[in-house]
């Protein structure tokens, strides 16, 4: 085996924010030709870390940087890590959702204006031969907002490689999967070993995905509150020695399908019946009182519409929910009715549908009873509340949302709508993006409301998640229930296997 070549090299890398240290004499090597993994909890500094490469943040005084073995000025200029080699593809993707393919591929050299005049045939044909080498087919007049998750995901990382050109060092991907189906990660990831494959280049990639990790990176490096829990080779750890390095202990209950509990016989606390969107059509489930239910299917399979037409967020065709006494006409419900009787609903982009990210913590996690509140100091009171009861940190409820890591912006999401106090709650892809620490908390919250008798519906395609919490999962397939499981069947690889059979039933049929 060639010996490794070391083609980033970070040494005692600190970064203080006021009197917070969130990055503490950090160490980094990356070898030519590694994907390496970057772990830790939410808020343990991944991302204060990639924000030094990109040059957004300057370290505190003492840290080193080398690129190929060439010492690099700290802190990076603005714009130098193109120089360096060194590209990023964030959570967000950065796609313009209205123009094609093509044109996004190429809108970074036409803003900077390093040509003038493009040939957008020619264009096209380059682009057509990039997606060909990595074995992709995109049609590069399609828009952007036509393409899959996958597909947005694909474009970006191929025009982050493309920005780098002969220069290519370092590829940074910050998440770029946590939006995605299963199944789409497996072609992302042959991308990703083609990109490093000649042993030119390495990427970074930040992930909560443990699976994702385990079966994608060669090595990672682990941080735990901004210090290094050190390097280590990904073969030689499984999920549990993970969690102990990421978190610090090791989270025990999270290995057993279905919760045990047993509901038939329950009289339902909310029933949707013959529920029709453009999607979904003749959908009926009941929810008793202290049920989780999960909804899961492959993209497409409108699995992940059903939960915006109950809360009237997206408008139904035809179909009811009843809850209790209430029986509510599904094309005409709105989310204030909704959340008149007691429905709330947690959005799976949180950044986009969930918050205001400008305003402070205490105004986001207050804003539904913010009608009843109108002194700061009891806001700022019941915003501490809700912080401590849901681990939501910093402790600061005068902090901008926005500023927030992404599983503490969830954790405040949570909070923020548990304590109406809903009858049913529902989310979409709620731990998307979130640490496994907070996972754990995140499920502690929902089995605690569970228990206080509210009904909970998950749509989720992370089957693992579905088997620890949900005491039913709902399968769908072409928008249509296809299993509902319930007892045993709960179990991960059952439900991958319904949802993954299902769908080669359907393209048979
Ligand atoms: N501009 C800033 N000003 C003050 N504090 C900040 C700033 N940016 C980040 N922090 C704090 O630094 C710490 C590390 O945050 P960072 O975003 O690096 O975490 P992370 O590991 O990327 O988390 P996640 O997995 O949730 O994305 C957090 O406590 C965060 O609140």
């Amino acid at each position: 085996m060639p010996s490794p070549d070391p083609i980033v090299n970070i040494v005692g890398l600190s970064k203080t924010f006021g009197t917070n240290t969130v990055l503490n004499n950090v160490g980094l090597t990356i070898h030519a030709g590694e994907v390496h993994g970057l772990l830790g909890e939410n808020g343990s500094g991944k991302s204060t870390l990639i924000k030094v490469l990109a040059g957004f943040h300057a370290p505190d005084p003492g840290a080193a940087l080398q690129v190929r073995g060439r010492d690099v000025a700290l802190p990076i200029a603005s714009g130098g890590f193109r120089d360096l080699g060194i590209s990023f593809v964030h959570q967000d993707l950065a796609l313009v959702p209205d123009i094609s393919v093509v044109e996004n591929l190429r809108v970074g050299s036409a803003v900077a204006g390093s040509r003038p005049w493009i040939s957008w045939r020619r264009e096209k044909d380059s682009a057509r031969a990039l997606f060909a080498t990595y074995g992709i087919d995109l049609d590069p007049d399609a828009p952007v907002s036509s393409l899959s998750a996958t597909e947005r995901a694909l474009l970006a990382i191929l025009r982050a490689v493309e920005e780098l050109g002969d220069r290519r060092t370092l590829l940074v991907l910050d998440e770029p999967t946590v939006f995605l189906p299963r199944e789409g990660t497996d072609l992302l990831f042959s991308v990703v070993r083609e990109i490093v494959a000649d042993r030119k280049a390495a990427v970074l990639f930040v992930s909560h995905d443990l699976d994702e990790v385990l079966d994608h990176t060669d090595r990672v490096t682990i941080l735990r509150d901004g210090v290094s829990q050190g390097t280590h080779r990904t073969d030689g750890l499984t999920a549990a020695s993970l969690i102990d390095l990421i978190v610090g202990r090791s989270l025990d209950g999270e290995h057993h399908a279905g919760t045990g509990r047993v509901f038939a016989g329950v009289p339902p606390l909310a029933q949707v019946s013959g529920l029709e969107t453009p999607t979904v059509d003749g959908i009926d489930f009941a929810v008793r009182p202290g049920e989780i239910v999960g909804l899961t299917g492959i993209a497409g399979s409108g699995y992940d519409d059903i939960l915006p037409a109950l809360y009237g967020a997206v408008p139904a065709r035809a179909g009811d929910l009843s809850l209790g006494a209430t029986r509510m006409p599904l094309p005409s419900i709105t989310p204030i009715d909704a959340l008149d009787t007691g429905v709330v609903y947690v959005p799976p982009d949180r950044k986009i549908e969930g918050s205001a990210p400008e305003l402070t913590v205490a105004e986001n996690v207050t804003l539904p009873v913010l009608e009843r509140l109108v002194k700061p100091r009891v806001l700022n009171g019941l915003a501490a509340r809700i912080a401590d009861q849901c681990d939501v940190r910093p402790r600061d409820p005068q902090a901008t949302y926005g500023s927030l890591s992404g599983g503490n912006q969830q954790k405040a999401l949570l909070g923020k709508w548990l304590q109406t106090g809903p009858r049913l709650v529902l989310l979409a892809e709620p731990t998307q993006g979130v640490d496994v620490g907070a996972r754990a908390r995140i499920f502690e919250m929902l089995r605690d409301t569970a228990a206080g008798g509210a009904g909970i519906v998950i749509a989720s395609s992370d089957y693992e998640q579905l088997s620890v919490l949900c005491d039913q999962v709902i399968v769908l397939s072409h928008g249509r229930i296809v299993a509902e499981l319930t007892g045993e069947l709960l179990a991960k690889h059952h439900i991958s296997d319904t949802v993954l059979g299902s769908t080669r039933e359907a393209v048979k049929a």
